[in-house]
């Protein structure tokens, strides 16, 4: 997408709105506890849900100890993320069902942007940057983290807000960061990740969803994994409130991913009856909605196998998620 056009008609106004916003925490709640009370699709109708949650999923490995060939097994089971003879029974084996992307530390990316070339894949590798998980490098280094990150073949780039601006209510400051990575993004996506947890209130991930957006982010993201807290069902109907409200001011649509601590077809059956519900179903699609989520597939294979055959796998019957 590049420089955005919706990013051109942020300025110096919309900011000061921004620091007069309050969320209402008990509203908040009570709509999250709402929405996993919420009945939830069974039989085929179940599977057909599992399946798009498949195609959505940006399969995750953040690791100190990734490999090339672990990011090559990942490669492979993003391009064939469920058994070919279960999607056969389910008369899905000619859909060409992947994943969503892949998504790696700015190290592996070339990894996997080898390997999906080899496979004949055009599956996008997503990197995260800008000092992953925490942040805490400064500006430049950030800054460089996405051009080499780009440079290695990422087609999507997830970077971290500086939570320590976002803390000082430097919002401004905020917004100039932002800009300046989707400046180095140049044609690849940019999902921005606020790490709710620690964010500390519901109006700061409100407000960090708003500046991030304004500033060009192309999806926003809750967390990246390695906070204590992370994708909770609360927060992503304050940032889901927030794409929508920035969508009836410029028209324009961004995405939003969950992610981090994301690991049952239960709980993703659920995250997409919140979107379903907060969003619409133009959001339920890889190009507005993404699961980032390191250990979910396993279990949705698991749901899928039942489906089919009326018995759950072993775990070790599935090849590695
Ligand atoms: O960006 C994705 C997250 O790091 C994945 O978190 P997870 O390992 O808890 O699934």
């Amino acid at each position: 997408m590049g420089v955005t056009s919706h990013m051109k008609q942020s300025c110096i106004s919309d900011l000061e709105y921004i620091s007069k916003i309050k969320v209402n925490t008990q509203t908040v709640l009570k709509r999250a506890q709402h929405i996993q009370g919420q009945k939830i699709p069974t039989k085929q109708w179940q599977a057909a849900w599992l399946l798009k949650a498949v195609t959505c999923i940006d399969l995750t490995t953040l690791a100190g100890d990734d490999t090339p060939s672990n990011i090559q097994r990942l490669c492979l089971k993003a391009i064939q993320p469920v058994e070919y003879k279960l999607l056969k029974k389910m008369d899905m084996h000619d859909k060409e069902v992947t994943t969503a992307a892949v998504c790696v530390y700015p190290s592996r990316v070339a990894d996997a942007a080898k390997l999906l070339e080899a496979a004949k894949s055009t599956l996008p590798v997503a990197s995260v940057a800008t000092g992953f998980p925490a942040g805490q490098t400064p500006l430049e280094t950030r800054l460089q983290e996405v051009r080499m990150a780009v440079a290695d073949g990422a087609t999507e780039i997830d970077i971290v807000i500086n939570r320590t601006l976002a803390l000082t209510g430097q919002w401004e400051a905020m917004f100039d960061e932002i800009r300046q990575f989707r400046m180095v993004c140049g044609n690849a996506h940019m999902k921005t990740i606020l790490a709710v947890g620690e964010l500390g209130t519901f109006t700061n991930v409100y407000k960090a969803s708003m500046v991030a957006m304004m500033a060009g982010s192309d999806f926003i993201k809750t967390s990246t994994g390695k906070e204590a807290i992370n994708a909770t069902y609360s927060v992503a109907i304050v940032m889901a409130r927030a794409i929508r409200n920035y969508y009836l001011f410029t028209g324009y649509k961004v995405g939003f991913k969950p992610a981090g601590g994301i690991r049952t077809a239960q709980e993703c059956l659920v995250w997409l009856n919140l979107i379903k519900e907060e969003l619409g179903n133009d959001w339920l699609c890889p190009h507005l909605f993404r699961l980032g989520a390191s250990s979910l597939l396993t279990d949705i294979e698991r749901q899928l196998y039942h489906h089919v055959t009326g018995q759950y796998a072993a775990y070790d019957e599935l090849p590695m998620a």
